[in-house]
């Protein structure tokens, strides 16, 4: 398959554009003409350009208002188009684009416009150029490529095509099946682009709010179903308008597109067999079968404060690693590691961000594909080489440039904490703690496309819709993936007041902020741990006095929740079940321990005891800085 990008999708210079472009691995561009315009590289030193990146220029676009006016506009719109001829000749490129019109004083009528563009394909194909017909979604007369189609159809011109953009279609709702009956060989041209769903007038939507497939929530992977059965063959190309991706980094928006665009024809390919992708092979997503453990990269000087609050939470000490510095914390079936190497990644991890979780691993069926699907998606693989008689555990760079690992049963990671790990005399009792219900990662928010992106198209995952969650400083906007076993929650800290911000400033980008666990009987846990010394985050009463009017709880039940510091959640409008919360008091810069216990299916994260939370916890932290008066 032939990948391809409109330079509007990626922010900088044309230069800048076409180097990340190039670098992302993709085969061609869409010049975008005001890209062109705006530059000073003629159009023959633009050709050079980026055939030099070892690109093409696969079209030439947008050209606008042509069809259906009268005179003498009309003369007016041929001229102009003649003009566009001679760059793209220069340039050395054969297709132009142009959407359907959205000038007052264009006319209606099929066969008006197909008499248009017959004439344009005549002039075209005179130079050996072609011409590609898109429906704009809010075009006057033309505004679904059904109609655009029948407009081709009855140009009946050999250098006359259609161009479909699955934004224009699926933003609209039209059926995207009604493409299967066009013939491939009359499309010249496929604009990929998803959108959160979002309600709002279709033009703005579209300008402002397109972002990469499967990053969205319209049936891009439909479309592209529909389209691949026509026959179609030509470049996949992105054409992303995102006020985010033009202000954000031009490698990293770039190598996402291209991440995308692979993960899509992946699941073409997997949802209909009999199409003809053209894709080399990779492994299908992986589900998550279980967190296997969580590092953590500290110091000898901070490691006792950390291994006393595992202690607090019940973790028994259970193993020291065999030639490294790392303990193992276990309970349930959690396992926490702490590391205090003096050097290799686990300490450059340290001296960048402080203590920080540095590592994540995850058990799948097999190990090796998934880490094979990741680096066919773009991933990098990262971590040390294993030391002498360790084993070799495959890992990618996750968020914040923490490393995830990847573990499987077949590798022997029932072996692992044998081969690795010497056992110790274990103390600690466990207060119930079960597994890791999720991991919460901070980051900048417009990463927040780019990671959930990673997991999704990794792992065989489904998201939550974002939600919006209040900071006592500011939003703080929040998505969870579930991918099997591991449930990651990505928050965007927009700014730097928040505590996400905070946590993200003082740790240079570290990207675990907390991790949650599970227990079947908080009750019990919340005793337990209070036993062994575990100081909760304190909850103002003002909050259960809402619980009691909210929900319908005895005030029995509203004590013991606040006599252990608990947040309640009931699903009122699905499940019915409930979601009962506990934090610990932050630590280090910023990091907190959740305990949670999910009843009768709750999916959630208690997103409405996000604003209590962050409050109470907002009250323990030492004041932010308010901005100069
Ligand atoms: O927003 C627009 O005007 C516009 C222009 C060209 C396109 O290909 C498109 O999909 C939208
Ligand atoms: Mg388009």
């Amino acid at each position: 398959m032939k990948t391809s990008i409109a330079t509007v999708c990626i922010a900088g210079t044309l230069e800048e554009k076409l180097a990340a472009i190039a670098a992302a691995g993709f085969d061609g561009v869409e010049i975008f003409e005001q890209d062109f315009i705006a530059s000073d590289i003629g159009p023959a030193e633009l050709g050079r350009m980026v055939r030099d990146h070892g690109l093409a220029i696969t079209l030439f676009q947008p050209f606008r208002d042509f069809e259906g006016l009268p005179e003498p506009l009309r003369s007016r719109a041929f001229a102009r188009a003649r003009r566009k001829f001679d760059i793209m000749a220069e340039m050395g490129t054969d297709l132009i684009l142009v959407c359907s019109s959205v000038h007052p004083a264009s006319m209606g009528g099929i066969d008006r416009l197909a008499a248009d563009f017959a004439e344009l394909g005549a002039i075209a194909a005179e130079r050996g150029l072609r011409v590609g017909y898109e429906a704009l979604a809010w075009g006057r007369h033309i505004n679904d490529h059904r109609d655009a189609w029948e407009v081709v159809r009855r140009a009946d011109h050999p250098a006359v095509g259609l161009i479909l953009d699955s934004f224009h279609t699926l933003g609209r709702g039209i059926d995207p099946d009604t493409i299967r009956s066009i013939p491939g060989d009359r499309i010249f041209f496929v604009q990929l682009a998803d959108a959160p769903r979002i309600p709002m007038d279709l033009l703005y939507w579209s300008r402002h709010f397109r972002n990469m497939p499967g990053e969205g929530d319209l049936d891009v992977t439909g479309f592209m179903r529909a389209v691949a059965a026509t026959g179609y063959a030509g470049p996949l190309s992105l054409e992303i308008f995102n006020d985010e991706f033009r202000a954000g980094l031009p490698r990293l928006v770039a190598l996402d597109g291209h991440r995308a665009l692979v993960a899509l024809m992946d699941e073409v390919r997997r949802a209909e067999p009999a199409l003809d992708v053209d894709l080399p092979a990779f492994p299908a997503p992986a589900t998550v079968e279980r967190v296997e453990f969580v590092e953590f990269a500290t110091s000898e000087a901070e490691a006792p404060a950390l291994a006393a609050l595992l202690m607090t939470l019940g973790f028994a000490e259970t193993g020291h690693h065999r030639s490294k510095p790392v303990r193992r914390f276990a309970q349930g079936g959690v396992n926490v590691l702490i590391n205090t190497a003096t050097k290799g990644f686990a300490h450059a991890a340290f001296v960048n961000h402080g203590t920080c979780v540095s590592e994540i691993a995850l058990a799948v069926p097999d190990a090796r594909a998934a880490h094979a699907r990741g680096v066919a998606l773009g991933a990098e693989p990262f971590g040390d080489p294993p030391g002498p008689g360790e084993m070799a555990i495959p890992g990618l760079r996750g968020v914040g440039g923490s490393l995830l690992r990847l573990v499987d049963a077949g590798s022997g990671e029932a072996d692992l904490w044998d081969v690795d790990f010497r056992p110790v005399a274990s103390v600690g009792e466990g207060a119930g703690l079960k597994a890791i219900d999720h991991i919460a990662q901070t980051m900048r928010y417009d990463e927040m496309l780019s990671w959930t992106l990673f997991y999704t198209t990794l792992f065989s995952a489904e998201k939550a819709p974002m939600l919006d969650v209040a900071d006592p400083d500011g939003l703080v906007r929040s998505q969870a993936v579930q991918a099997g076993a591991l449930r990651v929650t990505l928050n965007g800290a927009q700014g730097q007041r928040t505590l996400a911000g905070q946590f993200f400033a003082q740790t240079f980008g570290a990207a675990t902020q907390h991790i949650a666990l599970a227990t079947d009987d908080i009750m019990a846990t919340a005793d337990r741990l209070e036993a062994l010394g575990f100081q909760a985050l304190p909850i103002g009463a003002n909050y259960y006095d809402d619980l009691a009017a909210r929900f319908d709880l005895s005030a029995g039940h509203i004590d013991a929740l606040r006599a252990r510091n608990l947040l309640y959640d009931r699903d009122e409008t699905g499940s019915g079940g409930e979601f009962l919360q506990l934090y610990s008091r932050p630590f280090g810069d910023g990091m907190f321990f959740e305990i949670v216990e999910r009843r009768g299916g709750y999916a959630g994260y208690g997103a409405a005891n996000a604003p209590f939370r962050l409050a109470a916890q907002r009250r323990l932290m030492r004041p932010v800085d308010m901005p100069q008066r």
